[in-house]
């Protein structure tokens, strides 16, 4: 996951691939919450880890379930409560997850007045301004005693009652259904905690709106063993003796409102042959946001599907604007938002007033970034119209929170296939944690751009100036790659002494350079490097090392053989690279070239200091002979000597710490990006 404060995307110009959905949120969390609340223990596969999951399993541990890696499986174990309390009293945060506050309310406002107890729930600010009145309303004529701890209809609540207390279930229990589905779906999940003695009536008030969410209840309720009876969509029993009983194990879909993104990426991006497969959801989906396909084939995407499976190409291009009614797919609509950037025509999407008390005024914001790329948008109540842009712009894009306004605009990065060929910057990108924690290392896995637009920094400088340390700490900052070109003479040179080769056989050498079998750890092994298989991490950064380095790099054949390797680093979002001849040779074009130096006395210190924090003992005068030494070398060879590119900027950092030369770099950086300073 990106967790930096702006995400930068270069222009995209195609898409291919497969991507493995996380699992479904909404689905995720109910089958928590009926596994928290069932007896047993429940193998739950394929859970989504995301902040609203997070929530739900922590507010489950404090209520005093199990909750474990299953070794054997793999997957997360829940031991229940059996609808008995065994803690009487928590404070519950919630984060900004409905799908956690809601049902929790209903279940602990039932709980605590039957078996006595009293719990606070509360969330970040936003959550305090989503409403729960509904809910607290068809609760209170129950007999729930129900604190509202800060504005009235809003979280936190308090729930409180006495061992012993009754509800009162004889008449039907009244919820409205036009707001929100959540608190229906909270009293379903809630209610057979009760229904020992008789059966329990939900009637709703109103059109119930996002019915499909409300099916996802049914069904699930349906697995723990709670057969509920429905007429249409306004009345629903839960049968007397109603008692949850855990499945063992469940599987968790794929989360069809995050197929979305890669349905409409398929319909924009995927052209020329090229196929986009989604997996983890498909025809047998029981999610109603996978009825988002027809508006996408609606709109002109091609869509194949399958159990598990969808295939997205190109159709109809450009996409074709359309009008819909999005209250069945409340969620996913908010992609056809972004489509509409790609469409001919006005795309309206009605029916959506739930998008103004989401995570964010989601109408209010999704027409405010999108006329930041340069679309036309009308808002209304209920609706938006966007009109795609005649003109694109280079946009830093706020995300408020929301990980759908994130991963939505991200789709505006696709320009290059309408002609456009602007960056855009998402910031706050972390946002996307609530349900997609590694949305954009998928997007970039599936994503295609033109070398040329995939933004570089170069550092080149002497060494021990800092350049490694810089080119990190730039690279992390920015989420880009990173290239230490110096591992890859450094390694060649390695293999040269394990096979003994002579540094002066440049035609050996290169063969050696060319097959290079070096493999650069990520996650976490990132910072690890295994040559033919051989962890060399420490082998790399020793000073013989650095000298051998120093020499093979001199050949030019060498050099030439590890040209193609060091261009393939170039990929999205970007590349900071590190060496002596990044800005003159191999990425004459970087977007920002830093020369970086400092004094050869300084460069010395700080490599003693270096090698005896490591226990290595070092003599400084040897020390600053030997740099001197390469740094002539490095200057004087033929092919690519060190030398500042002309355009490069110079940094002196012999009196600057390194986050005064991070802050630096990251200063110009900003100057050369089309966003503005604001960012
Ligand atoms: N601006 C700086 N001020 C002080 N020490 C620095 C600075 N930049 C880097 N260093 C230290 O100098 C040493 C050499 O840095 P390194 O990044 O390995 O240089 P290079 O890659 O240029 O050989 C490291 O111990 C690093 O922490
Ligand atoms: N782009 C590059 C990077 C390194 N080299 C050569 C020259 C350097 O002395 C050696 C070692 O480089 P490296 O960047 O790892 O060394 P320092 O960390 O600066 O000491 O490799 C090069 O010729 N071209």
């Amino acid at each position: 996951m990106y967790r930096i404060p702006f995400l930068d995307l270069p222009p995209l110009a195609g898409a291919a691939g497969t991507v493995r959905l996380p699992g479904s949120k909404s689905i995720s969390n109910r089958v928590l919450l009926l596994a928290g609340l069932a007896e047993g223990r429940t193998l739950v596969h394929e859970l989504l880890a995301s902040d609203d999951t997070a929530v739900m399993l922590d507010a489950l541990r404090a209520l005093g379930c199990t909750v474990e890696q299953d070794s054997a499986s793999g997957a997360l174990a829940v031991t229940g409560i059996g609808g008995r309390l065994p803690v009487h009293a928590a404070r519950l945060y919630l984060g900004n997850a409905g799908t956690a506050m809601r049902p929790l309310a209903a279940a602990l406002a039932v709980l605590a007045t039957l078996q006595g107890g009293e719990f606070e729930l509360s969330g970040v600010a936003r959550m305090h301004e989503r409403p729960i009145g509904d809910l607290v309303a068809a609760l209170r004529p129950l007999g729930c005693t129900i604190d509202e701890l800060g504005t009235p209809g809003y979280p936190p609540l308090r729930l409180r009652g006495t061992a012993g207390g009754r509800l009162a279930l004889e008449r039907a229990i009244r919820v409205r259904g036009d707001v929100s589905s959540q608190f229906l779906t909270a009293l379903l999940l809630a209610l057979p905690l009760a229904a020992d003695a008789q059966d329990i009536v939900v009637e709703v008030d109103g059109e119930l709106i996002s019915k499909p969410y409300v099916e996802i209840t049914l069904n699930l309720l349906a697995r723990f063993g709670i057969a509920v009876r429905r007429e249409g969509w306004q009345r629903f029993t839960i049968p007397q003796g109603s008692r949850y009983r855990t499945p063992g194990t469940i599987h968790v879909e794929g989360d069809a409102s995050s197929a979305s993104y890669f349905v409409a990426l398929g319909a924009i991006a995927a052209t020329g042959g090229d196929v986009l497969r989604i997996e983890g959801v498909g025809s047998d989906s029981i999610q109603g946001d996978i009825r988002f396909v027809e508006a996408a084939q609606a709109m002109g995407a091609d869509v194949r599907t399958g159990p598990g499976w969808l295939e997205v190409r190109r159709g109809r291009w450009p996409l074709q604007g359309i009008t819909l009614d999005a209250n069945h797919i409340p969620d996913a609509a908010m992609t056809l938002a972004a489509m509409a950037l790609y469409a001919e025509g006005p795309t309206r999407i009605e029916g959506i007033a739930s998008w103004r008390v989401k995570e964010t005024d989601r109408i209010a914001a999704m027409a405010a970034e999108l006329r930041r790329v340069g679309a036309s948008v009308v808002e209304g109540a209920d609706f938006i119209e966007v009109s795609a842009p005649e003109t694109w712009l280079p946009a830093a894009i706020r995300t408020y929170d929301d990980h759908r306004m994130a991963m939505c605009l991200s789709l505006a990065a696709f320009n290059p296939t309408v002609g456009a060929r602007v960056p855009l910057r998402i910031l706050e990108p972390h946002c996307v944690a609530k349900t997609f924690p590694d949305y954009f290392e998928a997007l970039f896995a599936l994503a295609k751009a033109d070398p040329a637009d995939i933004p570089v920094i170069t550092v080149d400088g002497p060494t021990a100036s800092g350049k490694g340390t810089l080119a990190a700490e730039i690279a992390a900052a920015l989420g880009y790659g990173l290239l230490d070109s110096g591992a890859l003479y450094r390694a060649t040179g390695i293999a040269a002494m394990w096979d003994g080769v002579s540094p002066d056989d440049e035609a050996a050498l290169a063969t050696l350079a060319e097959g290079l079998d070096l493999r650069f750890g990520d996650g976490a092994d990132a910072g690890r490097t295994w040559l033919r298989g051989r962890d060399i991490t420490d082998e790399l950064r020793l000073e013989t090392s650095g000298l051998m380095a120093s020499r093979v790099s001199a050949w030019p054949a060498v050099r030439a053989a590890l040209h193609a390797l060091q261009l393939s680093f170039r990929r999205a979002p970007g590349l900071v690279a590190d060496g002596r001849d990044m800005g003159t040779v191999i990425f004459p074009d970087a977007a920002l070239k830093v020369f970086l130096t400092a004094s050869a006395q300084e460069r010395a210190a700080r490599r003693h200091k270096q090698l005896i924090s490591k226990g290595i003992s070092a003599s400084l005068a040897d020390l600053r002979a030997d740099l001197e030494a390469r740094d002539l070398r490095d200057r004087s060879r033929s092919v690519s000597p060190l030398k500042p590119a002309e355009d490069a900027l110079m940094l002196d950092n012999s009196a600057l710490s390194i986050e005064d030369s991070v802050a630096q770099v990251l200063a110009w950086w900003q100057q050369r990006r089309p966003f503005g300073h604001s960012a």
